[in-house]
């Protein structure tokens, strides 16, 4: 589902105590496209990468491109570092959104650079390089008069380390739901957290053991269900498992899985996206992987159970 112009489906308004932020001005069912908008300017990962003068210098020639009223809206966008850097450079470091991952760069928008954060956000922002647009997608259905959100910090950070993440870089002191849970429910989270996060570096170490690495994601898929998280990390997980399946010649359940990728990765980023276009190409032919064989071409002759709703399915599919 696209962003219809006509009918916008967010306003900027004031928030109490995170000063301006975005808000759903109607319901917004999970998938939908609520924003894509092209960046006042880049600043590049290699100009990044030396240092705060040259980014300065960087600023300063960028905004002199902009006409008066993209500099009035870049000079009004918030400043959480006061007069620890030059003003372009705080307003730059506050709003920032990297593009991509690993990023080319980070984009300063008018409207998306509004957008507040909570660790467990309603919606996932991505650089769509095809249409050089960021892109924020509901990730669960919003409903009218909510904040929309994104999370500023990576996944996985138990609270106490978000925490002392944001308040290092964007000064404040988070209070979204996941971080207002009940002391035992906080704790349940962080460990679930703590095990997805263990798992997501280990399951490549999982090698041609794919019972094994196949375990690990199905029990991270679980986790992230368990704790509300419907973001990139899933189709990233059933795209490992398509990998350990097309290492091993697999095409069976290599077929079913980059299908599962693919569908969650067109309700993340839209049906546009590079990440898209790219499962679109393997669930057409699952060969065309690169590591396609790599693990032995013992050519599995099973097809996937017809009923996809089965136990038996999602016993076959895991291996268990
Ligand atoms: C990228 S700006 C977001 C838009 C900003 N609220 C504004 O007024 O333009 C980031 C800043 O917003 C505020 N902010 C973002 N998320 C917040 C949250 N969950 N709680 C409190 N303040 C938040 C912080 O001041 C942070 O430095």
């Amino acid at each position: 589902m696209a962003a219809n112009n006509q009918q916008r489906l967010y306003d900027i308004v004031p928030i109490p105590n995170k000063g301006t932020g975005v808000i759903a001005t109607q319901d917004i069912a999970k998938g939908t496209r609520i924003m894509a908008e092209k960046p006042l300017f880049i600043v590049p990962t290699n100009v990044m990468e030396r240092g705060n003068q040259v980014v300065e210098k960087h600023l300063t020639e960028k905004l002199k491109t902009l006409d008066k009223d993209q500099q009035r809206a870049f000079l009004s966008l918030h400043n959480c570092h006061g007069t620890t850097f030059s003003p372009f450079l705080a307003i730059c470091k506050t709003n920032m959104l990297g593009l991509g991952s690993p990023p080319v760069g980070g984009g300063l928008f008018i409207e998306a650079s509004r957008i507040n954060h909570a660790c467990n956000p309603n919606t996932q922002n991505s650089w769509n390089s095809r249409i050089s647009r960021e892109t924020i997608h509901a990730v669960r259905d919003i409903k009218k008069g909510e904040e929309i959100t994104i999370s500023y910090i990576g996944h996985f950070a138990p609270y106490v380390e978000r925490q002392s993440i944001l308040k290092i870089k964007f000064n404040f002191d988070c209070a979204c739901e996941l971080c207002s849970l009940p002391p035992d429910q906080r704790r349940a989270s962080d460990e679930r957290l703590a095990t997805i996060h263990r798992l997501d570096q280990a399951i490549l170490s999982a090698g041609s053991n794919v019972q094994l690495g196949l375990g690990m994601v199905r029990r991270m898929l679980s986790l992230l269900d368990d704790e509300g998280t419907y973001n990139s990390q899933v189709y990233r997980a059933y795209y490992d498992a398509f990998q350990m399946m097309a290492a091993t010649d697999d095409k069976a359940r290599a077929g079913e899985l980059i299908r599962m990728a693919l569908e969650h990765a067109r309700t993340v980023e839209g049906n546009d996206s590079e990440t898209v276009k790219n499962f679109e190409r393997l669930a057409a032919n699952p060969t065309r992987h690169m590591a396609w064989g790599l693990y032995g071409r013992k050519k599995t002759q099973e097809t996937a159970p017809a009923d996809k709703d089965s136990r038996a399915f999602k016993t076959w599919l895991w291996m268990e």
